[in-house]
């Protein structure tokens, strides 16, 4: 009976079919087998290799901080910091977003209770070669790819009927903190939307329908200590293929870091806040004004670091293409028309690394300079 009710979920559930992975060691294996050095298959070539600075530095703390209260009651001030947001930096802090810190810290907990499991038990829930639910790492596609210092867990949380029920953990309280969390962040997600809609110069709803059948998972992501943190990257350079990503990150330990001005920016952790990044859909929906931002995460010799990214992104078959309000004479569309699923195919095709995903849709004669 078990089986026969197992069996009818794997069908129901879509599988996310974006090209396949190869299966890799864990890392947290790797480092509870306690590997002194880093294996080659992890070094970085020279000019990938990260400087690490953990100390809080002055321009990271310029990375705006948006007070969300504020913008849910229609502040109009709050929405133009938004915007500047949005155009300048790509990234920023959310506060007053009403998500207690009992319901963060409690996916906190899941997630990192989750990864704490014996190997044998987190292998149950282990990703397909062709499907990206799942217990694994992302993207490795071919035995030359650099990996990274890092494993993955990444679940659809939202349609409900493109979850994978059998890919997630059956620990005490894990799927209700993960539902709780992802119903508070549902909320976000739309007021922040919703707000670059009205910027956008387009009605409230729009970008969210524009999405299509919109997805709304949870990538969540492991860093185990690194005996040689300045040889690897937890997450090499890339930018989001999403419209936006909401990321809890660490309390304590400092790892992301993005690419400002051409410079890594650590960018500090601020408790309980969200960390919200401009992915590529939108990126190419604004017609290049609201910026999808390269960025990467760094290890310690020390401590373990998680991050539980909520990434929101259109159905695959979703064409994307420069709202009409971003278009004018001066501004002549930046990017060609292209299937979601295309975007992300070209990308996995090649390495991870850098703004691959959205090269694809770029038209050449028409970038700013
Ligand atoms: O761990 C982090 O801070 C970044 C994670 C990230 O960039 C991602 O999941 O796309
Ligand atoms: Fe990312």
């Amino acid at each position: 009976m078990a089986t026969q009710i197992e069996n009818s979920n794997e069908l129901e559930y879509e599988k996310i079919a974006w090209g396949t992975s190869l299966p890799v060691p864990s890392v947290q294996e790797l480092v509870r087998n306690d590997t002194k050095e880093v294996p080659p298959r992890y070094v970085q070539n020279n000019d990938n290799r990260p400087v690490i600075i953990f100390e809080p530095s002055q321009e990271s703390a310029e990375i705006p901080i948006i007070n969300f209260s504020l913008l849910a009651d229609g502040d109009e001030d709050e929405r133009t910091k938004l915007h500047l947001a949005c155009k300048e930096w790509g990234f920023f802090q959310i506060l007053n977003h009403g998500i207690t810190e009992e319901v963060i810290q409690k996916v906190k907990t899941a997630v990192s209770g989750f990864f704490e499991l014996p190997l044998t038990e987190k292998k149950k829930y282990a990703m397909e070669e062709d499907d990206l639910h799942g217990y694994g790492q992302a993207f490795v596609h071919s035995e030359e790819q650099i990996l990274e210092w890092s494993d993955i867990m990444f679940l659809i949380i939202y349609p409900l009927k493109s979850r994978k029920t059998v890919v997630w953990p059956e620990l005490p309280g894990f799927k209700e903190a993960v539902e709780e969390y992802s119903k508070n962040v549902e909320r976000v997600r739309d007021e922040i939307l919703g707000n670059m809609s009205l910027l956008l110069g387009l009605e409230r709803d729009r970008l969210k329908e524009m999405h299509g059948e919109m997805k709304h998972a949870v990538r969540m992501n492991y860093y185990p200590p690194c005996p040689n943190p300045d040889l690897v990257l937890g997450i090499g350079p890339h930018s989001d293929a999403t419209s936006i990503t909401l990321l809890l990150q660490d309390d304590d330990v400092t790892g992301l870091q993005i690419n400002h001005k051409q410079k890594w920016l650590p960018v500090n952790p601020i408790p309980n806040a969200i960390l919200v990044n401009v992915g590529d859909c939108l990126e190419i929906w604004s017609n290049g004004m609201y910026k999808s931002i390269e960025h990467r995460a760094v290890t310690n010799k020390e401590k373990v670091r998680i991050s539980v990214a909520t990434t929101v992104f259109p159905a695959d078959t979703t064409e994307l293409e420069p709202v009409e309000t971003m278009i004018s004479e001066q501004h002549l569309s930046m990017y060609k028309r292209v299937k979601f699923l295309d975007l992300i195919k070209h990308g996995m095709a090649k390495t991870m690394d850098g703004k691959i995903f959205i090269e694809y849709a770029k038209e050449e004669d028409n970038q700013r300079p």
